[in-house]
């Protein structure tokens, strides 16, 4: 079996962050692990609270994972504090850990930000180069670039400006955008577009999360890049489709639209 970790926060209403990683690695069919970076008390209409992980019980986790049950590929999702990034890039080194997807989270769907704005730099210096795949969505490539993001040249011009500090492949995701949902790939001056029709609903809380645990997964199995994140996709977009609708605001996915 193959297993993967993920290095993330705990969404209390389970749609986001470590719930859904766990959620979606189950789905398919791997062993799912965990270091949890932070809680958060959240649900699907904000998030009300976060305390952080202390820098040295992350490392003290991912030492746990890593001499015990090596994992195929790891995805990184919330890290709010210049410390944690810090631990987290120590230990993926020390282990030489690979395929590593990396999704710089910044700010909920509904607003609230989950990274510390003094943390920025060094998640780009030390954490973002550490991943096959990073995962920024629209607003994330923007900070990024440092560039307005308008239109789909405009996504290729700011995977463009990221990919000269960073060597892995760079997703920007296109769910921001209101008339469709098209993924941008861009890997070593190579751009390759994942077309996808927007879904017209408002549960999408955890959508990045799940899209890049299912890229990890992809990964683990032994996929390429460019196929992981095509199955990756095929997945989030019948998730999203399944149409389960909890909560009082943005609700979560269906993880186990396809198991029957
Ligand atoms: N309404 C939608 N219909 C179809 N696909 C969508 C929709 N919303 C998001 N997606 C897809 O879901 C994936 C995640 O993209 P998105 O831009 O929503 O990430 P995100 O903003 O990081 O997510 P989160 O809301 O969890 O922070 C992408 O493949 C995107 O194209
Ligand atoms: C814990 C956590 N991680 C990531 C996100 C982004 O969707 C969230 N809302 N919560």
């Amino acid at each position: 079996m193959k297993k993967v970790l993920t290095i993330a926060g705990s969404d209390s209403s389970g749609g986001a962050g470590i719930q859904a990683d766990i959620k979606t690695i189950t789905a398919h069919k791997m062993y799912a692990m965990s270091a949890i970076t932070a809680l958060t008390a959240q649900n699907t209409t904000g998030v009300y609270g976060v305390m952080d992980a202390d820098a040295d019980f992350v490392k003290n986790q991912i030492d746990c994972i890593f001499t015990d049950i090596r994992p195929d590929a790891v995805k990184i999702g919330m890290v709010s504090n210049i410390e944690i990034i810090k631990a987290i890039a120590e230990k993926l080194i020390e282990y030489k850990a690979d395929n590593i997807v990396v999704d710089p989270v910044m700010v909920a769907t509904s607003g609230s930000r989950l990274i510390s704005e003094d943390a920025m730099e060094t998640l780009i210096k030390e954490l973002l180069p550490l991943g096959s795949v990073i995962t920024p969505n629209i607003p994330e490539a923007e900070v990024l670039s440092g560039i307005d993001i308008k239109s789909e040249e405009d996504m290729i011009k700011a995977a463009e400006i990221i990919s000269e500090n960073i060597d892995g492949a760079i997703l920007i995701k296109g769910g921001h955008y209101d008339d469709n949902a098209n993924d941008l790939l861009y890997d070593n001056g190579n751009i390759h577009w994942f077309k996808g029709k927007r879904v017209d609903t408002k549960n999408t809380h955890g959508t990045g999360c799940t899209l890049s645990s299912a890229i990890a997964c992809n990964l683990a199995a032994g996929y390429s890049k460019e196929e992981s994140i095509k199955n990756a996709k095929e997945y989030i977009t019948g998730a999203l489709k399944d149409g389960l609708d909890l909560g009082k605001g943005s609700g979560p996915l269906n993880h186990m639209y396809n198991l029957g």
